[in-house]
């Protein structure tokens, strides 16, 4: 039973310094701090329980997310938990149709981050109160309240709340990928050990970052392809780097190594862009991943619409929370496009699991091209870290959406007076 009234919300500003070791780079992103605007909601009731959520950002980025947390904060401040969770939908869009900050968004942007930070937070809420992981909370859950929750608007003309229900057995970890070898600002050398030690510890799956320099490319697609065989799978990421026919002339040259897929060739907001691509890359063998940086429902909508994507990639920090992110599982299973979750980023890992446990038993039952991504950082810092066992995930047993983070941590990263930072910004004054 759900209970309590949100007494507190308090959003804190954590980044570690990953940029010094340059993972997490690629083509774009040549120096990100993974960083988390980090809430935490408290409530009346006496049984103590937190709320934690997230979303990941880098770096300065998140002194603006905070400061859009706060903006939201009065939309749930003083609520009794009981009536958000029994209207979530109406919840969810008043937090997104804020007359005002709706201006700086719509669903889309820093307001919507900031969203995401404050509903992940309701939902590890709920989810801890239920006494069960996230994932087990939406199976369990009646099907009608879990649709209650989703905000169907603007996206009724390919899904409708009737048609949306099916209802499958878990059985699996699920099956994952490793983007951690072969960061952008890696070294050869680096992305020979961290392949050799992957492939030990039975991973099969692999993703490569592309896009900066062809010749470079090349180089590092042959090497990884050379160590890991030709039967194991390679994935390709360009994080958005090209123009429309640059994409597709750049992968041609890198098709010989034979990518599974090409992720976020162009901008993501590029619909026709990524149906061009697509069906540029059919004869190649190559399909187009993208998601991670796709603003809203609406936006998804349209890819599938238009076959701009084979690969939908869903985020738990960048749409709005758990709620949107039902919507586009939903329709991901009507138009037939797996779902292979972005996890590249603090966090993301411990949240999208529970998010793609719950599609395979209750909405796609399918793990035919299908797998969640994987990076090795920072798991360290969060309470109950993801497990990995033979390159799957295991589904969390603890309650709640994996969201909390290590106090000591939170202290040490925050910015900009934890400790860590603290030295690290002396040390740029001398
Ligand atoms: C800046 C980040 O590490 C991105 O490079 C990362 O999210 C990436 O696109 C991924 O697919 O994991
Ligand atoms: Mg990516």
């Amino acid at each position: 039973m759900v209970r309590g009234r949100i007494s507190r919300l308090s959003v804190r500003d954590v980044r570690f310094p990953t940029s010094l070791g340059g993972h997490g780079s690629d083509a774009m992103h040549t120096d990100p701090d993974y960083s988390a605007a980090y809430v935490v909601l408290e409530t009346d009731a006496e049984d103590g329980l937190k709320g934690y959520g997230i979303t990941f950002t880098l770096g300065k980025g998140t002194e603006v997310v905070v400061c859009a947390v706060n903006a939201l904060a009065h939309h749930v401040l003083y609520k009794d938990l009981r009536d958000i969770v029994g209207d979530f939908r109406g919840f969810y869009r008043q937090l997104t149709s804020d007359g005002q900050l709706r201006w700086i968004g719509p669903e889309k942007g820093v307001v919507h981050l900031a969203t995401a930070a404050v509903l992940n937070a309701v939902w590890d809420l709920w989810a801890k109160q239920e006494g069960k992981p996230l994932w087990k909370l939406l199976v369990d859950v009646d099907p009608r309240t879990l649709l209650s929750c989703i905000d169907f608007r603007y996206i009724t003309d390919v899904l409708t709340e009737e048609e949306a229900y099916e209802e499958h057995m878990l059985t699996h970890g699920y099956p994952a990928y490793t983007t951690s070898c072969a960061w952008l600002g890696y070294s050869d050398d680096t992305l020979k050990q961290l392949c050799a030690k992957a492939l030990r510890d039975g991973w099969t799956r692999f993703k490569v970052k592309v896009g900066a320099d062809l010749q470079d490319d090349i180089r590092r697609c042959r090497l990884i392809r050379n160590m890991i065989g030709p039967e194991k799978t390679l994935m390709m990421d360009a994080n958005q780097r090209w123009d429309v026919p640059e994409a597709i002339e750049w992968m041609s040259k890198l098709a010989e190594f034979k990518p599974l897929w090409i992720e976020e060739p162009t901008s993501p907001d590029d619909i026709l862009g990524h149906a061009t691509i697509s069906k540029a890359l059919v004869p190649l063998g190559i399909g187009v991943a993208t998601g991670e940086q796709c603003h809203n429902r609406v936006i998804f909508k349209q890819l599938l619409q238009v076959k701009a994507l084979q690969f939908l990639q869903i985020d738990s920090c960048r749409l709005g929370s758990v709620n949107e992110n039902l919507s586009v599982l939903l329709m991901a299973k009507k138009f037939e496009i797996p779902v292979c979750p972005h996890a590249g980023g603090v966090g993301l890992c411990e949240l999208v699991q529970h998010l793609i446990i719950f599609d395979f038993i209750s909405v796609s039952a399918s793990l035919k091209n299908r797998m969640c991504e994987y990076v090795d950082h920072l798991h360290e810092h969060f309470r109950y870290p993801v497990i990995i066992k033979k390159a799957s995930y295991m589904p969390p047993k603890d309650a709640g959406y994996s969201t909390e983070m290590k106090e000591e941590s939170v202290k040490k990263h925050q910015y900009p007076d934890g400790e860590v930072w603290k030295k690290l910004l002396a040390g740029q004054e001398d």
